[in-house]
């Protein structure tokens, strides 16, 4: 197991993390942790932050105040969201995923064998399909026998029997290699099949817990489908509402129920106008 002797317990961590770009708060007040064997997958509407959130905490986007790192030590596998394939040279699989780190042959094969495209080490990586590219793109960074998985949108491209098969072949890395997964996703099916913990932001972390209590429930499974019913139904503690930019705005009290943490349609910004695509 690769994880043997690598640092155990918490793999990242973000504390009262803000960012900003081009002179806009893209990001305020996020803590986040994250423990080796877990899977977390932030969701949330486009723009909402979600790539920020991951290039921060790996260090390739400054806050501007509180912070976001990686522990000592943790080996970090990162497939980015945008992977320009449109700039890369012709090349074979093997090439591409030798051009940062420098793997042996073996080392190669093993990881593709990983992610079920070990047949295609020779071919060009320009003539693979959407999926098989993520697939490779996948074993690209397990061949760096991360601690850390970072995936942002790992199920680009790929249809809706490749995406279950890819979230279950994330779980089984997870479980093979003892690491981390943080991951992008707009994809509620990946919440409800492969995650600890959700994590919904919109400039702030606006909810956050274990999807077992929407999986668990009956109605919310003869409900799974559309993604926006889905989301919608999705349980958590909230505190506060978004006006139609996303602004969180003050604390409302839903006077109908006697509890705050209930099942809830999201009339606002966060849920699932968001959501579409
Ligand atoms: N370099 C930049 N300069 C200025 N603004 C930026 C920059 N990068 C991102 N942004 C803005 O920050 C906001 C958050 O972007 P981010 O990519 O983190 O969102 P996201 O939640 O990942 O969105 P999506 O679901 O569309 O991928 C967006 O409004 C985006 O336009």
């Amino acid at each position: 197991m690769t994880g043997v002797g690598k640092p155990e317990g918490v793999l990242l961590r973000a504390e009262g993390l803000a960012v900003r770009l081009g002179g806009r708060v893209i990001l305020h007040g996020v803590d986040l942790t994250l423990r080796r064997g877990e899977i977390v997958t932030v969701i949330g509407p486009n723009g909402g932050g979600k790539t920020t959130l991951l290039r921060a905490v790996l260090g390739l986007l400054k806050p501007s105040a509180g912070r976001a790192f990686v522990a000592d030590g943790v080996t970090v596998g990162y497939v980015p969201q945008r992977f320009a394939l449109d700039r890369v040279m012709p090349m074979t699989v093997a090439r591409l995923m030798s051009l940062t780190a420098r793997p042996g042959r073996g080392a190669i094969e093993r990881a593709l064998t990983e992610t079920g495209t070990a047949h295609l080490i020779d071919a060009s990586v320009h003539g693979l399909s959407g999926g098989e590219l993520q697939r490779v793109l996948l074993a690209r960074a397990l061949v760096r026998a991360p601690d850390l998985l970072v995936l942002d949108e790992p199920v680009q491209g790929v249809d809706f029997t490749g995406e279950a098969a890819l979230y279950e072949l994330i779980g089984t890395i997870r479980d093979r290699h003892a690491c981390g997964v943080l991951m992008v996703s707009h994809d509620l099916h990946v919440v409800m099949a492969a995650t600890d913990r959700v994590v919904c932001v919109n400039g702030h972390v606006c909810c956050t817990g274990a999807p077992h209590e929407v999986s668990g429930n009956a109605e919310v499974r003869r409900l799974f489908g559309p993604q926006a019913e889905l989301f919608a139904l999705y349980r958590h503690h909230h505190d506060h509402e978004h006006d139609l930019t996303g602004e969180p705005v003050a604390g409302h009290v839903d006077h109908r129920r006697d509890h705050h943490d209930h099942h809830h349609p999201h009339g606002h910004s966060h849920g699932a106008a968001g959501h579409a695509g």
